[in-house]
């Protein structure tokens, strides 16, 4: 049946795989109890029928068979719940296992995937929960639906063959029309989980750009939007409803007619004494018991697809973080050059790309500026560096490593890097300057905040969620002081992406020079005049379609030299 077990669940999520083993020994045990209680309720009602005549206590000898029946559905019952806690513990582990891959992946290759931030937090948060039925309704019974009918079928063919022949001929016809149903319905079931992604996204947009839309008066607009795709889920949702309930009535008729097409002939026999009335009870108890897990599991079809899609989404983000991570040590950036060659980059999706043919090179200790138009990729070549993205065309390498194949965090280590819109985390500004280096001292945190343009922030103040409650020049001192402490704790290449924003000269250039200082070195965005001027090699970035139309009269995007590289040049 489509999408009945998604393999990327069962070799990533371990969980599962021990879920069905459960499930199956669960089934097992069912079904064999299944047949007891079949077999203890055909002796006490056929005893009932043989013991009516004695005199004295006519049900006497009926007593130890109603014991071991109230025994049996004890034990049905234990196993049910056994079931359902196994389900939902295997549930839990599976969604805090690929809550944990989806946020990993994030982290390893932020920008790599096409998932909107929306539909990310989404799925994080509510979207995986579609798993809990999956694991609660739609495996135990899947794992029932392959037990049951195979043990209670053998228990039927055992006391009778005609029967057994109309259940094998007539138990497939179930599955068949799961199948045809669910043909019919997956382009409505996809559909359905695509609306409930756009609504998630149309809501979370018009969260995050409420201020916007209202000062431009668009916010009745979104309003009126938001409200068009909330009635199109809930007319999407009732019409997956209906087909769940019809399909749900469609099979329920036919395994009734089938267990009709089994009565039929053995009420006959019976009454032509050719069949006993034990096992003729005994078979026609079973029978229903047969139909029962595999219709139960076109009931719970759409927990399938819920669940399988929220697995689909969650795959599509742990696998757009790429294969295998690397794992070679990063080389020390003391004495290794980083070098772009011809790099170029498309994003997943777009037409045109982000960035085309830079070379340059990143010398140990020195100052590099990348400059260029709005547009031409300055920020797409630090994401690049920062191994948040792989390049498209050309590579990166570092001393005589790929990128690519080094262990990220060992690289990452030797960077401090300030994004254009640096993050902040909920907490104190003490807090957030501590992630460049979690054991700093308070003393060293206050010394990084002056160094970065910043004394007058108190380390002790609240930062709300984001920095909703600083100025963005703050939040960019806060990142500058972040990247500093780091670059004290042994990072040794400062990636800033106009950093220049939040400070003023004088503190810029106090900054790169107590950078320069350290040791370490710098690859700074930038279009001031005073850090171009100051830089040991200025990287011009010419826009892709420049760069796409005339790279052969115009070559590659090259690096300025620097003084040094001319004194080279000379002494050659
Ligand atoms: N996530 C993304 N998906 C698709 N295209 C993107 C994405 N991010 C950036 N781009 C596009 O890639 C190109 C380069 O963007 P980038 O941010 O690297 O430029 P930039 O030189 O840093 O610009 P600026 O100086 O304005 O910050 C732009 O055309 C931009 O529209």
């Amino acid at each position: 049946m489509a999408g009945a077990i998604d393999h990327r669940l069962l070799t990533r999520a371990r969980a599962t795989r021990t879920y069905l083993v459960a499930g199956v020994a669960v089934g097992s045990a069912t079904a064999t109890l299944v047949v007891c209680q079949a077999w203890l309720l055909s002796r006490l009602i056929a005893g009932v029928f043989e013991t009516r005549s004695l005199d004295g206590l006519p049900f006497g000898g009926l007593l130890p068979a109603l014991g071991l029946l109230a025994l049996v559905i004890v034990g049905r019952a234990a196993l049910a719940w056994f079931n359902s806690w196994v389900a939902h513990r295997s549930a839990a582990a599976v969604k805090s296992q690929l809550r944990a891959d989806i946020i990993n992946a994030r982290l390893r290759a932020p920008g790599r995937t096409q998932t909107s931030t929306g539909s990310l937090i989404a799925l994080l948060s509510h979207g995986l929960d579609a798993l809990d039925g999956y694991f609660s309704r739609y495996l135990p019974q899947l794992a029932l639906a392959v037990t049951v009918p195979l043990i209670v079928g053998v228990a039927i063919l055992t006391q009778n063959v005609l029967s057994a022949m109309i259940v094998a001929i007539t138990l497939p016809l179930i599955p068949l029309f799961m199948v045809l149903i669910g043909l019919a319905t997956k382009a409505k079931m996809a559909k359905s989980w695509r609306t409930q992604r756009r609504l998630a996204n149309h809501f979370a947009d018009l969260v995050t750009g409420l201020p916007t839309l209202q000062a431009f008066g668009r916010a009745r607009n979104q309003t009126i939007g938001l409200e068009k795709t909330e009635k199109k889920h809930r007319s999407e949702t009732m019409s997956t409803l209906r087909v769940t309930f019809l399909s749900g009535f469609a099979l329920e008729l036919l395994a009734t007619y089938s267990v009709a097409l089994v009565a039929v002939p053995i009420g006959l026999l019976i009454v032509d004494q050719k069949l006993d009335l034990l096992t003729g009870l005994f078979v026609l108890i079973l029978v229903p018991e047969v139909y029962l897990p595999v219709r139960q599991v076109g009931l719970h079809y759409h927990d399938s697809i819920d669940g399988i899609a929220a697995a689909d989404d969650a795959f599509a983000v742990i696998e757009a973080a790429g294969g295998k991570p690397g794992t070679v040590p990063a080389p020390a950036l003391t004495d290794a050059t980083i070098a772009f060659d011809r790099v170029g980059f498309t994003y997943p999706g777009a037409k045109v790309p982000a960035l085309a043919e830079l070379s340059a090179e990143v010398r140990p200790g020195e100052l590099v500026a990348l400059a260029g138009p709005s547009g031409c990729g300055k920020s797409t070549a630090l994401a690049l560096l920062m191994g948040f993205q792989f390049p498209t065309e050309g590579s990166i390498s570092v001393g005589r490593q790929q990128l690519f194949e080094l262990d990220i965090d060992s690289w990452r280590s030797q960077l401090a890097w300030v994004a254009q819109e640096p993050g902040l985390t909920s907490g104190t500004i003490a807090d957030n300057v501590a992630l460049g280096n979690p054991d700093a001292s308070p003393a060293a945190i206050a010394d990084a905040l002056r160094r970065a343009g910043a004394p007058d922030l108190a380390p002790g103040r609240i930062v709300d969620d984001a920095g909703e409650n600083l100025s963005a020049g703050e939040i960019r001192r806060i990142a500058m002081a972040r990247a500093l402490l780091r670059i004290d704790a042994g990072a040794r290449l400062l990636v800033l992406d106009e950093p220049t924003a939040g400070l003023d000269s004088d503190t810029e250039a106090a900054v790169l020079a107590g950078v320069r200082r350290s040791g370490a070195g710098a690859l700074v965005v930038t279009h001031r005049p005073a850090v171009l001027a100051a830089a040991d090699r200025v990287i011009e970035l010419v826009p892709p379609a420049l760069a796409e139309t005339s790279v052969e009269e115009r070559g590659p995007s090259v690096a300025k030299p620097t003084p040094a590289d001319e004194a080279a040049e000379v002494s050659r």
